[in-house]
C-alpha cells in the first residue's frame, strides 16, 4: 500500500474536520470526493507531509510522512490554489519544480507545454495567469514530477474541454506506469470516466465509502432514484459509476 491511515484525526482548535479515517490506496487515480469543507485538502496535505495529524496513524510508503524527506521527495502536492510564488514567471515556477525532484521527466512536460498550448504563457508571472492557466501549470509540474505518489487538488478548476481531454490523454500512462495518484475534484462526471476508486469523504469527517466502477453494475437509474437491479422498474436504466458516486454524495 502507498498509503494507509487508521483512525486519523485532525482538528484546528474547536473545528473537527477529520474524525477517524481508515484508508488504504495502492498504485492507479483514486477519486476524493466530498461536499465543500469535508477535510479533501486537509487529508492530503497529511499524506504529503505539510501537516500533522493531531491522532491516528498516517504512513506514506511505510512511513509517517510529516516532514519526512524520504516520503515528501517522492511525493508531489499540486492543484490549482497551490501558493506558489506569485512574482515568479509560470517557467519559473516550473523549473523550481524541475530543480526540487530528481524523478522530474522533462519530456513530459514539453509534451504537456506543447498539448496546452501554453508556451506563450510562460514568461507571465504566475500571480497573473488565469485560473485555467495555473490548472494547467500544476498539471505540468504534477505529472512530470515523476514522484512515485501524486496528489492533485483540483485539477480540473478552469480547465476547458479540449485541455481537460489533453489532462486525461497524458494523466491514463502515468497510472499505468505504477504511479498511485489521488486527485480531489468535484467534477464527478469528468472524473469517473478515469478513476480506478472514489473515496467519498463524509460531512462528519470519515470515509462514508470507497467504491470501484463495478460497483454501479449493482444498480439502476430510475428518474431521480437509485435502485438496486433487481427491483427496478421496466424504464430504468442502467447506472454508471458517475450515478453511484452521486448517490453515495448525496447521502454522506
Ligand atoms: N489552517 C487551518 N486553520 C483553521 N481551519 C482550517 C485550516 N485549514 C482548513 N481548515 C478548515 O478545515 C475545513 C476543511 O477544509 P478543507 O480545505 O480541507 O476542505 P475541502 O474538503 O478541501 O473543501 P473544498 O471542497 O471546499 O475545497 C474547513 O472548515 C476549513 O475552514
Amino acid at each position: 500500500m502507498t498509503i494507509h491511515t487508521s483512525g486519523l484525526t485532525r482538528h484546528f482548535g474547536a473545528t473537527e474536520v477529520l474524525n477517524g479515517v481508515d484508508l488504504d490506496l495502492g498504485p492507479g487515480i483514486h477519486g476524493l470526493l466530498g461536499r465543500n469543507g469535508v477535510g479533501k485538502s486537509t487529508l492530503l496535505r497529511i499524506v504529503a507531509g505539510q501537516l500533522k495529524p493531531t491522532s491516528g496513524t498516517v504512513e506514506v510508503f511505510g512511513q509517517r510522512p510529516f516532514d519526512n524527506a524520504r516520503v515528501m521527495d517522492n511525493t508531489c502536492l499540486t492543484g490549482v490554489d497551490t501558493a506558489y510564488p506569485g512574482w515568479w514567471s509560470a517557467a519559473d515556477v516550473i523549473k523550481g519544480a524541475r530543480l526540487r525532484y530528481r524523478t522530474w521527466d522533462q519530456a513530459i512536460a514539453d509534451n504537456l507545454i506543447a498539448d496546452f498550448a501554453l508556451d506563450a504563457a510562460l514568461s507571465t508571472r504566475y500571480e497573473k495567469l488565469s485560473r485555467g492557466q495555473r490548472a494547467m501549470v500544476s498539471i505540468v509540474i504534477g505529472l512530470a514530477s515523476g514522484t512515485e505518489l501524486l496528489l492533485l487538488d483540483e485539477p480540473y478548476v478552469g480547465l476547458d474541454t479540449h485541455n481537460t481531454s489533453v489532462f486525461y490523454r497524458h494523466l491514463l500512462p502515468q497510472a499505468d506506469s505504477g504511479r498511485t495518484i489521488v486527485m480531489a475534484t468535484h467534477h464527478i462526471d469528468d472524473a469517473a470516466k478515469v478513476l480506478d476508486s472514489a473515496v467519498i469523504l463524509g460531512r462528519d469527517g470519515v470515509v462514508v465509502k470507497q467504491c470501484v466502477p463495478e460497483d454501479a453494475d449493482r444498480y439502476a437509474v430510475a428518474g431521480p432514484e437509485l435502485v438496486p437491479i433487481d427491483d427496478a422498474p421496466r424504464h430504468a436504466r442502467a447506472a454508471k459509476f458517475d450515478d453511484l458516486i452521486e448517490h453515495v454524495l448525496e447521502v454522506s
